[in-house]
């Protein structure tokens, strides 16, 4: 598959009122046309950091972000984001929360196409007949839902979900996780998925990077293998048990819980799941 995102070598150096911050130092990330890479890694290691990369709104003191083969050199407007906080506004009803990307975005659609995929959206994530809703009426699953159609309106190349379902509850949490799915399958996108459920990781991913403690390298890479469409049985199975041991123990490697062990010591990724160590 053809890398539509191509990450390489990057550093970057936060400037704060209390003196320099190293966030990142050597970051290599791949992303799949068509794929869906998760990022995850200790807290405050700079994983939103790296989103902001990809979205043009950062600009790296060293290294290169690639998109299609292009260096970024600005904002982007073919990304589509969800966020923790769906943040939606109130005085606007579900559906025009939706649309509202298409405000600001050029598009070609005429307005009654761009309603129409909206409420195709809409109906796709299963909140149909909730399109004159107030953001308030909704639940927290609900609301993030809305936020998930608002961030595919404007069909973006890259959608960037930075812990989209952290603040729901684990029912909820999982409902989105098959909606997401579907969602995928329906509406193809390329995405990044910024996380701190490795459940989530190996259910929504084919890549799982795992970064360092701040500041940030690439520390691991693990290829999950293509089950094809996935149920939630898929997290119970020993394959599944596997990965998810693999990437905790990188985890704490991460989190400098354990020590790294060299590549002969390294548990071994189940079958069909290829595992890379980095540096
Ligand atoms: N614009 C900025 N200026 C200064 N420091 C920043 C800026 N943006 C982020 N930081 C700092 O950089 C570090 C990494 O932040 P980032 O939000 O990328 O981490 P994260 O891995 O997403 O965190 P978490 O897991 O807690 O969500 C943090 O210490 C944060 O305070």
């Amino acid at each position: 598959m053809e890398k539509l995102i191509d990450i390489r070598g990057v550093r970057h150096t936060f400037r704060t009122r209390t003196g320099l911050l190293p966030v990142l130092d050597g970051l290599d990330v791949a992303v799949d046309e068509g794929g869906f890479t998760a990022v995850v890694g200790p807290s405050g290691c700079g994983k939103s950091t790296l989103t902001r990369l990809i979205a043009g709104l950062l600009i790296p003191d060293e290294g290169e972000v690639n998109v299609h083969g292009e260096r970024i050199t600005g904002p982007r407007s073919n990304v589509g984001m969800a966020f923790q906080n769906p943040v939606l506004l109130e005085w606007r009803t579900i559906l025009r929360n939706v649309l509202l990307p298409l405000e600001i975005v050029p598009t070609k659609l005429p307005r009654k196409e761009q309603e129409a995929r909206a409420r195709r959206l809409l109906s796709l994530v299963g909140l149909e007949g909730f399109e004159d809703k107030r953001p308030s009426e909704l639940s927290g699953g609900m609301r993030q839902r809305a936020s998930l159609c608002r961030a595919l309106i404007h069909q973006p190349e890259v959608l960037i979900l930075d812990e989209p379902f952290g603040a729901l509850d684990a029912f909820t949490r999982e409902d989105l996780w098959q909606t997401m799915h579907e969602v995928k399958r329906q509406e193809p996108f390329t995405g990044v998925l910024i996380t701190h459920d490795l459940r989530e990781a190996i259910f929504l991913a084919d890549r799982v990077v795992v970064l360092s403690g701040r500041p940030a390298r690439t520390q691991y890479v693990l290829e999950v293998p293509d089950t094809g469409p996935r149920d939630l049985d898929h997290l119970y199975t020993a394959e599944a048990a596997e990965m998810l041991n693999l990437l905790r123990h990188q985890i704490e490697i991460a989190q400098g819980r354990a020590p790294a062990e060299t590549s002969a010591e390294a548990p071994a990724p189940p079958p069909g799941a290829a595992a890379r160590g980095m540096h």
